[in-house]
């Protein structure tokens, strides 16, 4: 479990976890999902599968190049949102899991990571 300072309405929308106002600013906590919620939660993904310890897809782009465009657009966003994917480049396949290291598993951070993830994926094919 860890706390997280939450700066914009976005990032409140994303833990999913009632915040707290402790000296004058606000926090919530990542926290690991159950595996039923999880299984919830990837039905509405495109092509992931995991458990709480940690969720992943693969993407086969039509080139190289390709794959390291989405990989470039996926690293903007995991500065954006401050929530960073594993990525393993083989050629043109791409396998992306995510975990909140932090937290020791996957949370509402990663579902939102993922779903970025996947309307890059999506706009690249
Ligand atoms: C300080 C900063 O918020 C943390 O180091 C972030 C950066 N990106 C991260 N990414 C992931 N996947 N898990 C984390 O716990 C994490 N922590």
């Amino acid at each position: 479990m860890r706390w997280w300072r939450i700066t914009t309405a976005r990032e409140l929308l994303v833990t999913g976890i009632a915040p707290m106002r402790v000296g004058g600013m606000v926090w919530c906590v990542a926290e690991v999902l159950g595996a039923d919620e999880l299984q919830t939660a990837l039905a509405g993904l495109d092509g992931w599968a995991g458990d709480p310890s940690g969720i992943s897809r693969t993407a086969e782009l039509a080139s190289f190049p390709g794959a390291i465009a989405v990989v470039d657009r996926v690293a903007e966003v995991a500065e954006e949102l401050d929530h960073h994917p594993d990525i393993d480049i083989r050629w043109r396949r791409l396998l992306f899991t995510l975990s909140t290291h932090s937290a020791g598993g996957v949370t509402r951070k990663d579902l939102d990571l993922a779903s970025r993830i996947d309307t890059i994926i999506r706009e690249a094919a």
